[in-house]
């Protein structure tokens, strides 16, 4: 057990996917796993593991933010040896070309939160996704028509901001949306020598404004979760 997950010791896979929600964690088990089992009830946030194609897997949810998410991802290192990180998120798009719907595999991750400034001080770390990780991910979204971008994402501290166009600067840079924890994900796979990838899909779109509902936040998106268990197997 650690401070706030409340599996045994050997209840948690090597491979863990990382939802925000906890009901995708859920969803996500029980839709796609072979005997799913809850390993964690603290706080509500919900983990289950089961097995995938005859491979254990786990599924865990992290919470909203990189400071939510930097604790589950920390204690399910040191405390229960996970090796293979893989988040599932949801994000708004910055680009034109990125629709609603489409998937980006998070290359890199920019922030504006002060997690690294607190390691690093002013100077810049970049953190990046396991490369082997990202290329088994593009090349089985390709083999399964899925449309997906590769590149820099934006981990923001913030939902809501009082500039809404304050995202046309990373815009301007690449960056091809916008979601809460890959960066804190990357940073501490990187510090333990873990592979971590970020696989997202688009929920809404900052510059046509196009929505999804919650439902469908929660409850769908299953081409992103096909991707990451197919590429976590034989690892
Ligand atoms: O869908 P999830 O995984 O929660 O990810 C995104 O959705 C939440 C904001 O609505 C943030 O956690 C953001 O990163
Ligand atoms: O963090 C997020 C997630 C989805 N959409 C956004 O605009 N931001």
């Amino acid at each position: 057990m650690t401070v706030h997950l409340n599996a045994k010791e050997g209840q948690i896979a090597e491979t863990v996917l990382l939802p925000g929600d906890p009901l995708r964690a859920q969803h996500i088990a029980e839709t796609f796993f072979e005997n799913p089992e809850l390993h964690n009830t603290v706080r509500g946030m919900h983990g289950y593991t089961g097995t995938y194609k005859g491979q254990r897997v786990s599924v865990q949810g992290t919470g909203m933010g990189i400071a939510s998410s930097m604790i589950y991802v920390s204690e399910l290192i040191t405390g229960y040896g996970c090796k293979n990180l893989i988040r599932v998120g949801t994000c708004g798009s910055y680009q034109p070309h990125v629709h609603v719907r489409d998937l980006i595999l998070a290359q890199a991750a920019c922030t504006d939160s002060n997690i690294n400034n607190i390691r690093f001080g002013a100077k810049t770390y970049a953190p990046i996704a396991d490369f082997g990780l990202l290329l088994r991910a593009y090349q089985i979204a390709q083999e399964r028509g899925f449309t997906s971008h590769v590149g820099n994402i934006m981990s923001s501290d913030t939902f809501y901001h009082d500039d809404f166009d304050q995202y046309k600067i990373w815009a301007d840079f690449g960056v091809l949306g916008v979601e809460m924890e890959a960066a804190g994900l990357y940073t501490l796979a990187a510090k333990h020598g873990v592979r971590a990838l970020t696989i997202l899909t688009v929920s809404d779109h900052l510059v046509t404004r196009e929505e999804t509902t919650a439902e469908e936040r929660q409850m769908t998106f299953n081409g992103m979760i096909e991707v990451a268990l197919d590429a976590a197997l034989g690892l």
